[in-house]
């Protein structure tokens, strides 16, 4: 992996470049003064800034935002025609249509003892995503709780295998929802990660050879790695969520959150007839901050760092932290429900080791082996791994 290969920063020197076919706003990403880009503050919604913002759209519009933002998760299978037409299927049609997607991502439960069969012999190591993954999902982003039930198996498993939860939020906040000590967290999408200290022999590449490394100690003590690969991006995600606070405020519905390496912009409650504004609101605000790139996730847009990092770069170094980087005797897997999640089931794929599950109710295309349908599988699933590992299957 490349952190291994090139021992430095993963900041990119020279910043991908915005994938501006898709987003089409080539022109518009000519860098300019923050002041320049928002609307004045204090402003309320008034009818001169809505049409303000309308004589504006056409960055968002020509781009095919709007298109992104509506399924904001992993395209649907071709297969299903359009994106309204699984949700308006009678159930049994839904249903069918599910299980025909399964024949390609077979349910983890269902294939279970296939799995656990290639477990044999080896170390097995969990990668859990939060949202959508072990909490449902739910309009008010605060209160997207996980059950006790889901807290109790996932704590099981953490004492049986090394597991960390990789997530969008900020790492204190996911560990506030999880509240378990046995095991690591990485929020920010993995641009924040308390792991392991490495125990083996061999120098440990992480510390030795990257930037923005540290070894700290954890609350409660323990000697870990902390790991902030967009540690200098801190004062701009700042200042751009502050912002987007201010360019989104006369928005109904509107949140803004500030992880502390990317920020999200969330959507779900806001009438779709001003979904565009939303777009442009983050496009306008971006022009200023060219380091700076947008990505979607479930009814959300993501202000991120442009460096080469992500939850797939956080698997791996996570498996490096913990020693367990030999495939022969190692099986990772890792469970995810959104766009993101997909980067960690790529590097899963391509390497050639463990497996990636797609937490969806639809059928949608990914870089998944297995699928389950929503969390309370995924809690299923979990607490299988415990029985067959305490041989009580
Ligand atoms: O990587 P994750 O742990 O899945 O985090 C991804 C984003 O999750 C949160 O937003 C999502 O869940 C909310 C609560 O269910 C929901 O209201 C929202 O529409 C979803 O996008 C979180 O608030 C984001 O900051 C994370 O990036």
């Amino acid at each position: 992996m490349d952190f291994k290969s090139n021992h430095s920063s993963p900041v990119l020197t020279d910043p991908v470049p915005l994938n501006k076919a898709r987003l089409g706003i080539a022109a518009s990403l000519l860098p300019y003064s923050p002041s320049q880009t928002g609307f004045s503050s204090g402003l309320h919604w008034t009818c001169a800034r809505k049409k303000f913002i309308l004589s504006k759209l056409d960055d968002a519009r020509a781009s095919g935002w709007l298109d992104a933002m509506r399924s904001s998760s992993p395209p649907r299978k071709r297969f299903v025609k359009d994106v309204t037409s699984v949700e308006v299927m009678d159930p049994e049609a839904k249903d069918a249509c599910y299980q025909s997607w399964t024949l390609k991502y077979p349910s983890a439960l269902s294939v279970f003892e296939q799995i656990v069969g290639s477990a044999k012999g080896k170390q097995l190591a969990l990668f859990l995503d939060y949202d959508g993954t072990l909490s449902p999902i739910v309009d008010d982003p605060d209160r997207a709780f996980m059950s006790n039930t889901m807290r109790a198996a996932v704590r099981d498993v953490a004492e049986l295998f090394p597991t960390a939860i990789i997530s969008g939020r900020c790492r204190d906040q996911v560990f506030d929802f999880v509240g378990l000590t046995e095991l690591y967290y990485a929020g920010s999408h993995g641009m924040d990660i308390l792991g392991p200290v490495k125990h083996s022999k061999s120098p440990s590449l992480v510390e030795e050879s990257l930037p923005n490394c540290i070894r700290t100690t954890d609350k409660q003590g323990k000697e870990v790695n902390l790991f902030q690969p967009a540690k200098e991006f801190i004062p701009m995600i700042e200042e751009v969520f502050e912002l987007l606070v201010k360019n989104t405020k006369g928005i109904k519905g509107v949140k803004v959150e500030n992880h502390k390496f990317c920020a999200s912009v969330h959507y779900r409650r806001v009438d779709e007839e001003d979904w565009v504004t939303v777009a442009q609101c983050v496009i306008n605000v971006l022009k200023g901050y060219p380091r700076l790139r947008i990505t979607h996730g479930r009814k959300v847009l993501e202000i991120r760092p442009k460096i080469d990092w992500n939850k797939g770069k956080a698997v791996e170094f996570l498996l490096d932290s913990l020693d367990l980087t030999d495939s022969n005797n190692v099986l990772p897997i890792y469970i995810g429900d959104d766009r993101t999640d997909e980067d960690a089931f790529k590097v899963l794929r391509e390497s050639n080791r463990g497996y990636g599950m797609l937490v969806s109710a639809l059928p949608k295309e990914t870089n998944a082996f297995y699928s389950l349908r929503d969390p309370s599988e995924v809690m299923e699933f979990l607490k299988c791994l415990a029985r067959w590992k305490k041989g009580r299957v």
